[in-house]
Formats: C-alpha cells, sequence, structure tokens
C-alpha cells in the first residue's frame, strides 16, 4: 500500500523545450536563468549570492538541468550521490498554460488547441463585450487588452472604483481574467460575473475565466487578494484523479488544484495562502491521509508572485524557502509513499514579457522504497500520471509510460 504526493512548482520549467522556438521561447531556461543571475550577485534583493538549494540537488535536479539544457547552471555543485529518480519532461499539449500542464500530469495532455484573444489591444471581439455587458446589466469594462495583472490594476484600479466597470484582459494563455475591487463591486459579484462569461464564453473554447479580486485605494496602491478564484473547463477525459477517486482512493487537492481539475476526480480540497503555509498544510494532511491517497498540491507563488512579475530574486527566495522546508516533507513520508515534483509550465523571470515559456519540467520522485535512478529524457508529464495510476494498480492511462521500477 503506498500514497503519492505530487508538489507541482508552478512554472519551475528547465529550460526550453524543442518546440519551443513555435512559441517564440528558444532559450529561455527559468532555473538555469535563476542560478545565472544569483551566481552573478544579481538576484540580491531579500537574499544573497548564489543559489543554494542542497536538498533539491540531493534529489537530481543539476543533473536535470544538464540533462535539458547541456550544463550545469554556474555556481551549483556537481552532486554524485543523488537521492532519487531524476528526469525532465516534454510537454504533449498544444499550449504552454496551467490547466493543459497539469491535465497532462495526470495523464490526459491537450492535443487540441484552445481558442486565444491574439489582439494585445482591442483583444475580446465586440460581440462578446456586449452580450456581457447586457447580460450582467454593466457600466461598460475597462482594459480589454493584454496585460500583466498587478500592472493593470494599478493603472485602471481607481477608474474602476469610481465607474463600476470591470476590468478584463488577457495573455498569451486562453483565460478571460477579471480585475474588480473586493468593496467597492464586491467579491461575490465579482464570482457570479465570471461564473456568467464563463458561460457565454462557451463558443469560444476558452481554458479559463479567472476572478482577481484585489483591494486598496489610488493613495496605498492596489493589491490583490488570496481570494482569486480559476473557472476552468473540465478535462477532456477522465484523468489519473478521477480513476483513483472511483477505486475508492482518496484525492486531495492542496491550493489551485481542485479549481484547475474543474472540480472533478476530488474527494477533499484545501486552501492556504503562501508557499509556507501550502506546505505547511500539505504536511499535516500528510500526517492524517490513508493509504491509497494522492495529496496534489500546486505552488502557485514561483509563477504569480515571481515568474509573471520577471523577479529573480523573489523567484530564487521561493526556491530556497522551499528547499529548506523539503526535508520535512521527506521526513513525513511513510515506507511505500511515493513523492513527485514537478512543474506544469515555464516562466522564465528573465525573458521578454510576463507569459509563461514553453520549457522541459523537472521529474523528481523520492520515495524510502524507491532506488535512485537517472530517468533522462520524459517524452510526456504524463509519464507522471501514469506512474501514479501504476503505483496504485489502476488500469494504465492511455498516454504516459511509468518511471516505478517494475513489481515496487
Ligand atoms: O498577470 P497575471 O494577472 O498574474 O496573469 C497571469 O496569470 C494567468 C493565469 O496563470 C496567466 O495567463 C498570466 O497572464
Ligand atoms: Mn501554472
Ligand atoms: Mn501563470
Amino acid at each position: 500500500m503506498a500514497r503519492a504526493i505530487v508538489l507541482v512548482l508552478d512554472s519551475f520549467g528547465v529550460g526550453a523545450a524543442e518546440d519551443a522556438a513555435k512559441f517564440g521561447d528558444q532559450g529561455a531556461d527559468t532555473f538555469g536563468h535563476i542560478a545565472e543571475l544569483c551566481a552573478a550577485g544579481k538576484a540580491n534583493e531579500g537574499r544573497e549570492g548564489p543559489l543554494h538549494i542542497p536538498n533539491l540537488m540531493t534529489l537530481g535536479l543539476g543533473e536535470v538541468s544538464r540533462g535539458a539544457t547541456g550544463r550545469l547552471p554556474p555556481s551549483l555543485p556537481t552532486v554524485t550521490a543523488i537521492h532519487g529518480r531524476y528526469g525532465w519532461a516534454q510537454e504533449l499539449s498544444s499550449g504552454k498554460d496551467t490547466p493543459s500542464g497539469h491535465w497532462e500530469m495526470a495523464g490526459v495532455p491537450v492535443l487540441f488547441e484552445w481558442g486565444y484573444f491574439l489582439n494585445k489591444e482591442q483583444s475580446f471581439p465586440e460581440e462578446l463585450l456586449n452580450r456581457i455587458i447586457a447580460a450582467a446589466e454593466l457600466p461598460g469594462v475597462l482594459g480589454n487588452c493584454h496585460a500583466s495583472g498587478t500592472e493593470i490594476i494599478a493603472r485602471l484600479g481607481d477608474q474602476h472604483c469610481a465607474t463600476g466597470q470591470p476590468i478584463v484582459y488577457t495573455s498569451a494563455d486562453s483565460v478571460f481574467q477579471i480585475a474588480c475591487h473586493e468593496e467597492t463591486f464586491g467579491l461575490q459579484r465579482l464570482y457570479e460575473l465570471c461564473q456568467l462569461v464563463r458561460e457565454l464564453l462557451e463558443p469560444y473554447n476558452i481554458g479559463r475565466v479567472i476572478a482577481r479580486p484585489f483591494v486598496g485605494n489610488a493613495d496605498t496602491g492596489f493589491t490583490r487578494t488570496a481570494n482569486r478564484k480559476d473557472y476552468a473547463v473540465p478535462p477532456p477525459a477522465p484523468t489519473v484523479l478521477d480513476k483513483l477517486k472511483a477505486s475508492g482512493g482518496e484525492v486531495i487537492s492542496i491550493g489551485k488544484i481542485a479549481d484547475i481539475f474543474a472540480h472533478q476526480g476530488l474527494t477533499q480540497s484545501y486552501k492556504a495562502d503562501g508557499l509556507e503555509a501550502l506546505l505547511e498544510k500539505t504536511l499535516a494532511v500528510m500526517r492524517q491521509a490513508p493509504q491509497r491517497s494522492l495529496i496534489f498540491t500546486n505552488l502557485v507563488d514561483f509563477d504569480t508572485l515571481y515568474g509573471h512579475r520577471r523577479d529573480v530574486s523573489g523567484y530564487a527566495r521561493a526556491l530556497e524557502t522551499f528547499d529548506r522546508l523539503l526535508p520535512r516533507v521527506l521526513e513525513a513520508l511513510e515506507q511505500d509513499d511515493v513523492l513527485f515534483l514537478s512543474a506544469d509550465h515555464g516562466c522564465d523571470p528573465t525573458w521578454p514579457g510576463t507569459d509563461h515559456t514553453r520549457e522541459f519540467v523537472p521529474v523528481l520522485m523520492y520515495g524510502k522504497n524507491l532506488p535512485a535512478h537517472e530517468l533522462g529524457k520524459r517524452e510526456s508529464f504524463a509519464d507522471i500520471g501514469q506512474s501514479i495510476a501504476d503505483l496504485f494498480g489502476l488500469e494504465p492511462m492511455n498516454y504516459g509510460t511509468s518511471m516505478l521500477p517494475p513489481r515496487l
């Protein structure tokens, strides 16, 4: 009997994927570029010097980077005694967005094309906006462009509060984002608006509507809150979560996972705000989850607070915090448990723009009973889902190759 713990370091890519050029991302390397800037003394806000992540390195992260990019990032030590199974995975899915990455990890790659709002300005079709304005009885909308969420509330937050017009924006992802003030517009009202927009988007094949509530005022500045909520379409086929749940197992979401899977295939769901709180919640759940549990945690700060914000020091600090807490996660593992560390896409904080980057993701596995092994390049993130199906004796997923040793 066993349990699986999957920690997604959201956006922690380890080097440009083979098809990165198609996305304008040839040369992107979230991990490598962060390590490089740390080594050069250019990521010293709230931390200092070379990236210090000894526990991740012991699990094989350095070799993963070397395998994915052909070089070990500067000033990271070569580790000879690696304790886990380690590889790097490419993405089969057509997009570099969060749902595609997570669903593929759960055994269901997204092989169809999402709809996108490609125009940088006047991004949304007029007909769609008119329908939203009429159905929600709005005085109009603001934004209607590609934007970084923090920049657009700084620019339009005041006007939004004065007019009651929601701020709508998108990105290179298949998303429709709506930012509204929690007090002047109202949080519940924002959620209801997102639900309505979700329905009106039906013909456009858009992956997610995202509620982006914020607080503050023009004098103190506007800040986004933890009440963000994603309205995703459900995965196109049953994931390993659905299969484990159907077989009587526990599937426990921590953080954004439940939203990403449109609340499908779960038996329990918990939220927490921030990297440390999410890891503490994961540890608390690990202490009491029964056998045949999948504990699935998304660590969103890497992406939202640092990757998209192009904050190299912040990303490095978060990696160092994660690394410091990692031994507690390893200690909380029971004899047959298997821990997976991976990511859903890249978001290189040194890359132009603020969008995700098409990268390989790390696959680090650790278990007390699990022999260390180099896993090399994996053809799909779905190898994680297939390994989970294998671990729990479920029928195999249609995609992916198990990374467990035979007859674990
Ligand atoms: O700039 P913010 O609002 O954080 O938006 C980011 O968050 C969205 C969902 O991950 C992405 O599409 C990206 O644009
Ligand atoms: Mn993501
Ligand atoms: Mn993101």
